[in-house]
């Protein structure tokens, strides 16, 4: 499991090593690591020449030592101080004595134009707000220059991104890579910061035994959805293994009737009972589900519902809800159900409840708009939690999962942009809705179904569509529990 924790905790973790640490021990570690990955974007063969951003905090300061490093194996090293009254006083005595130079921030088109890697050294967990002017020139010059331009490493942050939200006000730097420092940050994981960040490298200096138990943001690996995927027992039958009831669908929408079932299929429960006007279209496609055509309160035991897609905005769809709802069994609500849904009537159930909102429709939900939900993405989806007192699987760039009553965010690893295609939540909700049915808690099936639905999403043939992505599902199945079975072999 990935872990990653607000800058409030790192901050503490540290105060705990440094007072049992020399005095920079901690900085020289960070700054060991900076240089290493920077050596390595290096092209070999001729002379180099390193950038560095330099910020007045320790994050400069960082930047500073790892320059000195480089310049130490014969980089030319080039600092543009932002404030050079304010840069870190030892990380510039460390490059000045190992060769490396100074400029001010007036020389940074020359400097950068020669430059073959940018080091990123202008805020880090202390950055507040968008870029200040002087830096937000530096970023718009590196993205003027954009493909063209040299790489970029960020020390421990892209400069300008919030660590603990990701978000974004106004301005940031655009990494390659980001080399951060003892813990993950969550803007790191979380859009529109993560798009940021590049690829994300945690360079180990020591504080992992000082960070709580209970990160604030996690991503599941490959490992613990193995471990999470509902395996049938010799003895199971198909109530053992959980039936999942799914009510979707409608005459004018009947494909997402036969989308969420395939999805169902695909989650380990037992049986999937459908209920709805669509059920010719089901078993026609899907000639193993339970279908009937009644109310879901009339459809026969389940052990889960999901309710919403293309169920529509009539009458009928709002009465279909309202019959889940009063299910005493874990509910997922997703689409056309989330319209107008009571916060009060959610609260009130005493099995779970499962929202899975695309921003859109969790700007509907929070009675704001879809690009304010975008740009604070973990905020959102913690405020959706508490309000419905559900479990909160926001869709997008990067999908969320919240609990209420606090807890770590899941953030989904696996999700491609391919799955923005028509459908393809319909799958997710069908999918989640079978694993709750199988006995997972509410937070790890949304988790598992996203991770599931994700990796078919990069494994079904470009350019994907939801049926391909169901296809696509037996498979992500099978390498998740072949590698397992390998790796507890060995
Ligand atoms: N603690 C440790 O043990 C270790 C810490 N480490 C490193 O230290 C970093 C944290 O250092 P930090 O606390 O000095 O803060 P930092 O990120 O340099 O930023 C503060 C400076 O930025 C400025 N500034 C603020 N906002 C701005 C903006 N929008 N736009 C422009 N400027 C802005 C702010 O200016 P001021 O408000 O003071 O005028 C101040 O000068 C951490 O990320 C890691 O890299 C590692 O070495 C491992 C050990
Ligand atoms: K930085």
């Amino acid at each position: 499991m990935r872990s990653a924790y607000r800058v409030e905790t790192v901050r503490a973790a540290e105060r705990v090593l440094l007072a049992s640490l020399p005095e920079g021990a901690l900085m020289a570690r960070a700054a060991a690591g900076l240089a290493a990955a920077c050596a390595r974007l290096l092209p070999g063969g001729r002379p180099r020449r390193v950038a560095l951003l330099v910020g007045s905090g320790d994050n400069g300061g960082d930047a500073l030592f790892a320059g000195a490093r480089l310049a130490r194996r014969g980089v030319g090293v080039t600092a543009l101080l932002l404030n050079p009254e304010r840069a870190h006083p030892a990380g510039l005595a460390a490059l000045r004595a190992a060769g490396g130079r100074t400029a001010g921030a007036d020389a940074a088109e020359g400097v950068l134009g020669r430059a073959d890697l940018v080091v990123d050294g202008i805020t880090g967990i202390g950055g507040r707000g968008g870029l200040r002017p002087g830096a937000a020139e530096l970023a718009e010059l590196l993205d003027r220059a954009g493909e063209e331009g040299p790489p970029v490493v960020a020390v421990d942050l892209p400069s300008g991104v919030d660590a603990d939200t990701g978000e974004v006000h106004g301005a940031a730097l655009r990494a390659t890579l980001t080399v951060t420092f003892g813990a993950c940050k969550p803007g790191l994981l979380v859009d529109p910061a993560r798009e940021f960040a590049g690829e994300v490298r945690l360079v180990d200096i020591g504080l992992r035994p000082e960070l709580p138990a209970e990160p604030d943001l996690v991503a599941l690996e490959a490992a613990d959805v193995a471990a999470l995927l509902p395996r049938p027992a010799a003895e199971s039958d198909k109530y053992r293994r959980g039936v999942v009831g799914v009510a979707a669908g409608s005459e004018r929408y009947p494909g997402a009737a036969v989308l969420a079932v395939g999805g169902a299929l695909c989650g380990g429960a037992g049986a999937v009972r459908y209920a709805g006007p669509a059920g010719a279209g089901v078993l026609a496609r899907y000639p193993e589900t339970l279908v009937s055509a009644g109310p879901p309160s009339r459809a026969g035991r389940v052990q889960s519902w999901v309710v919403g897609p293309g169920v529509g905005d009539d009458p009928n769809a709002r009465a279909t809800v309202d019959d889940v709802l009063a299910a005493e069994v874990p509910v997922l609500i997703d689409a056309d159900g989330l319209r107008g849904l009571d916060p009060e009537r959610v609260r009130a159930r005493r099995a779970a409840t499962v929202l899975t909102p695309h921003a859109g429709e969790a700007a509907a939900l929070l009675g704001g708009d879809r690009a304010g939900v975008e740009a604070s993405r973990l905020g959102s989806v913690r405020k959706l939690a508490e309000r419905f007192g559900a479990v909160v699987l926001l869709k997008g760039s990067t999908t969320l999962i919240a609990a209420p009553g606090g807890g770590p965010v899941h953030v989904n690893p696996t999700g491609t942009p391919w799955l923005a295609t028509a459908g393809s939540g319909d799958v997710l909700s069908g999918l989640v809705g079978s694993l709750l049915a199988a006995g997972l808690a509410p937070v790890q099936a949304a988790a598992t179904g996203a991770y599931l639905h994700g990796l078919a999403g990069r494994l079904a043939p470009t350019p994907a569509t939801a049926t391909t992505v169901t296809a696509a599902l037996p498979e992500v199945w099978d390498q998740l529990l072949s590698a397992t079975e390998v790796s507890s072999e060995g």
